[in-house]
């Protein structure tokens, strides 16, 4: 099937059609992944997320970002690090947003240097004092990854808030140009997609970049 098929474009707010095999797939894939990748040291951890930062920055479509939802990683799980992303992006003078889980969803909070935090509800880091930013004008959108495809898929921690976000933008007919952050060996060649699952548009790795074509 073509991968446009796959895409997911949601229809309404509750997409059906995922399959069970599908979940159940998923899941294993997390635990595996997940696991191998706690491995890393820190030190190990930090050169390569540097690396994927440098290759961010190289970007053609970095100049022309404005607004930006970054992400805080979770350290003790090893996503990949951002610091390096923000001081870049605050040098080149870039608006910064993170990602806040209110109400259920995702939505986007604006991030400074040395902005106050607390701990969200999944442990990840959020301000203290959010202030809501405008979501439609972001440009690009770097986004966790537990597991990629080849094809642009990706895996989250199954919560959807990622799939459901893209989704609502798209619907908004705002497309920010999604860039998953992932180390090599979270990069597989095929994994298990449902009707609700939004690719991405690049993903960048501390080997180099993968880029995909889609219309979302
Ligand atoms: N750094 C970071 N920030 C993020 C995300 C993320 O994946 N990484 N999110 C991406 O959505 C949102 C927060 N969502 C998250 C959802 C689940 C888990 C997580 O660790 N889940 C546990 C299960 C926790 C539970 O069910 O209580 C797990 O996978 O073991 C983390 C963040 C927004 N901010
Ligand atoms: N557009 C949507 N509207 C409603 N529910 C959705 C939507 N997209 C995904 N979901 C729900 O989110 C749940 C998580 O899906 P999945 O396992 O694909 O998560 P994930 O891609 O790992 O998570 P995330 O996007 O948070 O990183 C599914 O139960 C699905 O029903």
């Amino acid at each position: 099937m073509p991968y446009k098929e796959l895409s997911g474009k949601a229809e309404n707010d509750t997409p059906t059609g995922g399959s069970e095999a599908a979940g159940a797939e998923k899941q294993t894939l997390r635990k595996k992944i997940l696991a191998e990748r706690l491995l890393l040291t820190e030190e190990v951890w930090l050169q390569k997320s540097r690396e994927i930062a440098d290759a961010v920055q190289r970007l053609p479509e970095f100049p022309l970002f404005r607004h930006v939802l970054g992400y805080l990683p979770l350290a003790d799980r090893r996503e990949v690090d951002t610091s390096e992303l923000f001081a870049l992006l605050a040098r080149f003078g870039k608006q910064v947003s993170i990602p806040v889980i209110a109400g259920g969803e995702l939505v986007t909070a604006a991030y400074r240097d040395h902005e106050p935090l607390t701990t969200g509800i999944f442990g990840q880091s959020e301000p203290l004092r959010p202030v809501m930013s405008d979501e439609r004008s972001l440009d690009a959108v770097l986004v966790p990854v537990v597991a990629a495809d080849h094809r642009g898929y990706r895996l989250g921690y199954g919560k959807g808030f990622y799939d459901r976000f893209f989704s609502r933008l798209a619907k908004a007919e705002c497309n920010p140009l999604r860039i998953g952050l992932a180390f090599y060996m979270q990069i597989l060649p095929r994994i298990p997609v449902d009707p609700w699952d939004q690719p991405l548009d690049y993903i960048v790795h501390e080997q180099g970049v993968f880029q995909y074509n889609y219309c979302h």
